[in-house]
């Protein structure tokens, strides 16, 4: 593929990226009352009004066209039907078959994937009802009170939002809880709560070689046996789901226990599949049903939809517009819904692993900007803290606004609270306040011409800060998964435009061996000679205690 620096969009975003640096929103405000309604577009229960970005007309139609020049579209259709594009894993990426209710096959080297999908469905549904229902007896006969799921990175943090953000459709019989650091605090947090006899746990690893997933799979089982339990009782208690049924077998799990998955689901493209079994336990199978058909909705409008009304390929094609022609190198996200405020850290996994890359798929270094810094958390704790740089830094820094119109037992008086704020900052950001506005509120107070301009120019508020404000009708099951769809194809587009492989990893595997040759030398198996002399100090410390 051609350099993207060298296309004609990108010449061309360039030039208008000189103009609209010099122009202020609050005036295309005043100047077009259809603004709001010209860029306010709506699909899969979720409103996205993106009028509060510093585009022109002419700035979307070449960003559009910087996406037909990067083969967005056949990226898509790649990915959808099954084309290996994780090329250096020599992978299809195939999680949208997961939630594919077209009743069309899936093929992956020849073969209709479907039957396989279903029929782990239909055993996650088994599992979860009699789990629900309390037929599944734990090893004295008592039924399954609290879940432990184990696992780290897109074997946790899916299900871990996904379950949170639902808080309202949790089955309340069932306390669902997620363990992911190896850091021995959590595990032994959650078991000191834990009664053996009613508890579930649940080991999640694609690979099953995940150092802090199985320790602390190890641990749990330890504890377990502790307890009182035999090793006969294990079969009951500890269920796993791996794309290596071999390895979990051999690690001593029942093999019944074990729900596959596929090779062709990436880590953090993976909580609609067996992955998902913690969010069937807590929300119910029917919902977890749900989730999956409103990412099949939200699957089917990026197919379908022309690039000025497709929601994912605005979302991507407006972050490239930041990334690479306004200088923002972050992103934030700041969901206006308690339940929601896990979701920055899920997209900052789905987003950072997939795109935070710099080589092409041609194994060429890139010059331009790739992924950006995506963080955030929720509103309005953030109001509080960070947003007074957002305001008034001069770090330039689009935010996505989140917030569900109809909120599960609605307090009025809170909830208009909520949405006042969420409002009212994306005002702020766009409008600012002038030098001039500022100066002007000061003139009733005691101060000298000089204390005045002083003070009107720390209070003076830039405004021209961009955001997207994504309004929900409500956060429902269904919702959910088409805001999760919707975010997973926005990184898939941005990664198509950048020429990236947005689905392998290769940069957390040198942290993983150097990690484990520490480990080694800490515990004696090693000596330190091989050592940087700032980590053999460092270690040698650590030992002496
Ligand atoms: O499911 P596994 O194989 O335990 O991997 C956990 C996570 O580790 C990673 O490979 C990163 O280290 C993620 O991509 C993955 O989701």
């Amino acid at each position: 593929m051609e350099r993207i620096r060298h296309t004609q969009a990108w010449a061309t975003l360039e030039t208008l990226s000189t103009s609209v640096k010099r122009q202020h929103m609050r005036d295309w405000f005043a100047n077009d009352k259809n603004r709001a309604a010209k860029y306010t577009t709506s699909a899969c229960g979720i409103t996205l009004d993106y009028s509060k970005n510093r585009i022109t007309e002419d700035v979307l139609t070449a960003l559009f066209e910087l996406a037909e020049q990067r083969q967005v579209s056949e990226k898509i259709t790649a990915m959808f039907s099954g084309e290996i594009i994780n090329t250096t894993e020599h992978r299809a990426v195939l999680h949208t078959a997961l939630r594919n209710f077209s009743g069309e096959p899936v093929m992956v080297d020849g073969e209709d994937v479907m039957p396989s999908v279903f029929a782990t469905l239909d055993k996650m549904k088994a599992f979860t009802e009699s789990v629900q229902s309390g037929a599944h007896k734990g090893c004295t006969g008592k039924s399954i009170k609290k879940v432990v799921c184990i696992g780290i990175g897109g074997s946790f943090l899916g299900p871990k939002i996904v379950t949170e953000a639902l808080k309202s459709h949790q089955n309340k019989a069932l306390d669902v809880r997620f363990v992911a650091n190896v850091d021995a605090c959590h595990i032994h947090d959650v078991l000191s709560e834990c009664d053996y006899k009613e508890t579930l746990f649940v080991m999640s690893s694609k690979s099953f070689s995940t150092q802090e997933t199985l320790q602390n799979t190890l641990t749990a089982k330890a504890w377990f046996l502790q307890q009182g339990a035999t090793e006969a009782d294990i079969a009951k208690h500890f269920v796993a789901v791996s794309s290596n049924v071999k390895a979990a077998t051999e690690f001593g799990m029942a093999a019944e226990n074990v729900f596959p998955m596929a090779d062709w689901v990436g880590g953090r493209y993976s909580l609609w599949s067996a992955i998902g079994l913690p969010i069937c336990l807590a929300i119910g199978f029917d919902n977890f049903r749900q989730v999956l058909q409103g990412a099949y909705e939200m699957d089917v409008h990026t197919q379908t939809t022309p690039f000025a009304s497709n929601l994912p390929v605005i979302l991507a094609v407006l972050g490239v517009w930041y990334r690479n022609f306004m200088g923002a190198q972050s992103h934030v996200l700041l969901p206006y819904y308690h339940y929601l405020r896990g979701f920055p850290a899920y997209v900052q996994q789905l987003d950072m692993e997939s795109n935070g890359k710099s080589t092409t798929l041609n194994g060429l270094t890139v010059d331009h900007g790739t992924g950006p810094i995506i963080w955030g958390s929720e509103g309005t704790n953030g109001q509080h803290s960070f947003h007074q740089l957002i305001h008034q830094s001069n770090l330039p820094i689009p935010a996505d606004f989140m917030l569900p119109i109809k909120v599960p037992n609605q307090d009025n008086t809170h909830h208009a609270m909520l949405a006042s704020n969420c409002f009212g900052q994306t005002q702020a950001m766009m409008q600012g306040k002038t030098f001039e506005e500022c100066y002007q509120d000061l003139a009733d107070q005691d101060l000298s011409d000089k204390e005045r301009s002083i003070l009107a120019a720390h209070k003076t508020m830039p405004g021209n800060k961009p955001s997207n404000t994504l309004l929900f009708d409500q956060l429902d099951p269904k919702t959910m998964g088409a805001l999760v769809a919707l975010y997973e194809h926005k990184v898939l587009i941005q990664g198509a435009i950048w020429d990236l492989n947005s689905f392998d990893q290769w940069g957390v595997e040198l942290g993983k061996v150097l990690g484990n040759d520490v480990l080694d030398v800490i515990k004696g198996a090693k000596d330190n000679e091989h050592l940087d002399a700032s980590t053999a100090a460092l270690i040698a410390q650590f030992n002496r205690g």
